[in-house]
């Protein structure tokens, strides 16, 4: 089955009496650009962590096309397609490009010590081809870093960070990704930049679905077709941007109006 829908159904994760998530439910169809919304501690970071086998839900299912993916360990739900960014830059800022990307290519690449002893031939030739791909991903995002891809990340500016991040995420060839807050630490203009070169790749990548934590409302207007509000753990409105941000609950969860 080649259809990759991701369906949530009824997930709640509890910290001891603190329920992050109640009983939430979202789907997300390929090539889909879902906005996933709330006020600060509402649980769209756990939902993140959740879905890609973090934190282990109490109960619920999560089923990506026809894989179950519910409390799957975080590798398994990363090879099922699934991959995400953080809102804290995650790069090893000393290590060059390359070896951030590589890492995150750990479990697509020849490893372990019999391969390591007696396939360095084969390990060779897949570390090269790794390093073609690589390089033309991340022209795709910014020629400057493919022709940068052995100098330390931490020598580049923060919209190239969260680039070569993404690219560390998109080199798997995910179905859907998990984007949370891009915005952090970066300026208006650079996040409008970010956002662009994240909807060219998926006009390229039609198929690719996209999950988008973002408090820049603007941004979620620009990008997303759908949006999902959460307030304490629940979805307390889904609709387009429009029907959100009119929505009396949502008002009053964001600004404290009377619903
Ligand atoms: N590992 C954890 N242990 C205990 N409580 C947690 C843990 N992770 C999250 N929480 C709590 O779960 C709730 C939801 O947090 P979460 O980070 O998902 O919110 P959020 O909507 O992503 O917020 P923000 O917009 O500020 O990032 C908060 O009350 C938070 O304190």
């Amino acid at each position: 089955m080649n259809d990759r829908t991701l369906v949530c159904s009824d997930v709640t994760m509890r910290f001891g009496g603190l329920v992050a998530l109640d009983a939430f439910s979202l789907e997300v169809r390929p090539g889909e650009v879902v906005g996933l919304l709330g006020p600060n501690g509402s649980g769209k970071t756990t939902f993140f962590n959740v879905v890609t086998g973090l934190y282990k839900p109490a109960s619920g299912a999560i089923r990506f096309g026809d894989q179950d993916l519910f409390r799957k360990a975080p590798s398994e739900i990363n090879h099922a397609g699934i991959a995400r960014s953080f809102q804290r830059c995650r790069l090893m800022l000393e290590l060059s490009v390359f070896d951030n990307l590589l890492v995150g290519a750990h479990n697509r690449l020849p490893n372990g010590l019999f391969r390591t002893l007696f396939g360095r031939k084969a390990a060779l030739r897949s570390i090269a081809a790794f390093m073609g791909a690589a390089r033309d991903l991340c022209a795709r995002f910014n020629p400057h870093i493919a022709d940068r891809l052995f100098e330390p990340a931490g020598s580049f500016n923060m919209i190239d960070r969260r680039r070569i991040e993404l690219c560390r995420a998109l080199l798997g060839e995910p179905r859907l990704l998990l984007l949370d807050e891009p915005s952090a630490g970066m300026t208006h203009d650079e996040t409008f930049r970010l956002m662009d070169d994240v909807t060219g790749f998926q006009r390229e990548s039609p198929e690719l679905s996209i999950v988008l934590i973002e408090h820049e409302m603007q941004v979620i207007e620009r990008v997303s077709q759908r949006c999902v509000v959460l307030n304490f753990g629940k979805k307390i409105c889904e609709g387009s941007y429009r029907t959100v941000v009119a929505d009396p609950q949502v008002r009053k969860a964001y600004l404290g109006e009377d619903a």
